[in-house]
């Protein structure tokens, strides 16, 4: 946690939900949520956040695609480490 609470920037941005750090640097843009949300909910534990949005079956699947390793999916770029 206090390593993913450095990367908090526009240019480097983790965040943490349900135990997993997800690298969401070039996702900042396409989230429909906004960036901003995302920059606020570096350094702590998201997950609460992310289940109050309500997100759909299909931003869980985004996420999910994303832990198999680098990928781009809709120009979604994710990382993931257990
Ligand atoms: C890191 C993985 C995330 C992915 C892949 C993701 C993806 C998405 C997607 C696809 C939507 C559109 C609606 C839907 O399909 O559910 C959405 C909406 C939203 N997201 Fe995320 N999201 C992520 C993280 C977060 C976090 C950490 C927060 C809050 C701190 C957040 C807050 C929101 C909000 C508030 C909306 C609703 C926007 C609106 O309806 O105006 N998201 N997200």
């Amino acid at each position: 946690m206090e390593e993913a609470s450095q990367h908090n920037t526009s240019e480097d941005c983790w965040v943490v939900i349900d135990g997993k750090v997800y690298d969401v640097t070039s996702y900042l843009e396409e989230h429909p949520g906004g960036d901003d949300i995302l920059l606020e909910a570096t350094g702590k534990d998201a997950t609460e956040e992310f289940e109050d949005a309500g997100h759909s079956k299909t931003a869980r699947e985004l996420m999910e695609q994303s832990s198999s390793g680098n990928l781009t999916q809709r120009s979604l770029l994710f990382q993931k480490w257990k």
